[in-house]
């Protein structure tokens, strides 16, 4: 089932369209990111999902509803790193999130922290606490009265590489206790290891979106070795059904429409015809190397 339906968006700034009609849809307990270079769109598309923003036309739903503020309770979000009290610990900044928002009550604070991991610290002041940790109270505000939904705008920006992997386990963590996750992210390493889905976007045109393997796999690659690489290049591009070989470092890549590549059928072919292969295995694409060949940036 869906959690949101995004129809044909548009939004114009001035002259710049933000947003040039984009659609795509997120499975319920997916963790779905949305990527694109810098400028392409993705804040705008944010904060119109969360009602910030308005849309010059197309539309949005939510649990197959029109966004209602009842909806809307249902849906934590992190656009912007909150305003917390330096002075202050977490519990009493939460007390504070809380009684401004009306999300969530008292009662709740001691397991949204728990959540986020920083129950043993609840009582520091926040000024005590790394970027990481920062990160992931402003992620507790978030999750006060137990959203079953997530919008999270680039949570990893301004990390180091340990409070990276803390979110990415938090991430992780919160999906497994089911929530749904929608986050902006630039960091494709970051989005590879934690997202389910993703959405590509490029100057506010969709280019891609579907299921990380769906938007990774366009066509199949098996990679090859033999003692003798220029006998077995010139073989290959004899092979049934390839699109493209070429050397790719000390392997040699066979590419076949998507779907139909064969390793076994491939090692027959180069053992019928007198070469034995020293390696075969089907190479998997990156999703960095299929989002620059997506966005050609
Ligand atoms: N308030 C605004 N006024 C004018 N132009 C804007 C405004 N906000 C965004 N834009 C422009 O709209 C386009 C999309 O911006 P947006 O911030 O949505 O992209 P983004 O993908 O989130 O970028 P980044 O990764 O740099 O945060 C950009 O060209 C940006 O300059």
């Amino acid at each position: 089932m869906s959690i949101l339906q995004v129809q044909d968006l548009k939004k114009t700034y001035g002259k710049i369209q933000a947003l040039k009609g984009v659609s795509f849809d997120v499975p319920e307990g997916s963790v779905f990111g949305i990527l694109g270079p810098n400028g392409s769109g993705k804040t705008t598309m944010l904060s119109i999902i969360l009602d910030v923003l308005n849309a010059d036309s197309g539309n949005y739903s939510w649990f197959g509803k029109p966004a209602s503020p009842d909806l809307r309770k249902h849906i934590g979000s992190l656009l912007e790193t909150p305003n917390f009290y330096h002075y202050l610990s977490a519990v009493n900044n939460l007390k504070i999130t809380n009684s401004i928002s009306g999300r969530g009550d008292v009662a709740a604070i001691d397991a949204v922290l728990q959540k986020v991991k920083l129950y043993e610290r609840r009582k520091s002041r926040f000024s005590t606490y790394s970027l990481g940790m920062k990160q992931r109270l402003a992620i507790a505000a978030a999750l006060l009265g137990d959203p079953k939904i997530l919008v999270l705008d680039e949570p990893t920006n301004g990390l180091d590489p340990v409070g990276i992997m803390e979110i990415r386990e938090l991430i992780i963590e919160l999906s497994k206790k089911g929530h749904t996750i929608i986050m902006a992210s630039h960091l494709l390493d970051e989005v590879e290891k934690v997202c389910t889905h993703v959405a590509i976007l490029k100057t506010g045109t969709l280019v891609t979106s579907g299921s990380v393997d769906e938007v990774l796999i366009d066509e199949d690659v098996v990679e090859v070795s033999a003692s003798d690489m220029q006998q077995l290049q010139s073989l290959l591009l004899t092979i049934p059904g390839q699109t493209k070989v070429h050397m790719a470092e000390q392997t040699l890549h066979v590419h076949f429409p998507k779907g139909t590549a064969k390793p076994e059928e491939v090692n027959q072919f180069c053992f019928n015809n007198g070469i034995t292969l020293q390696q075969l295995s089907i190479k998997k694409k990156r999703l960095e190397e299929r989002f620059f060949e997506l966005t050609n940036n």
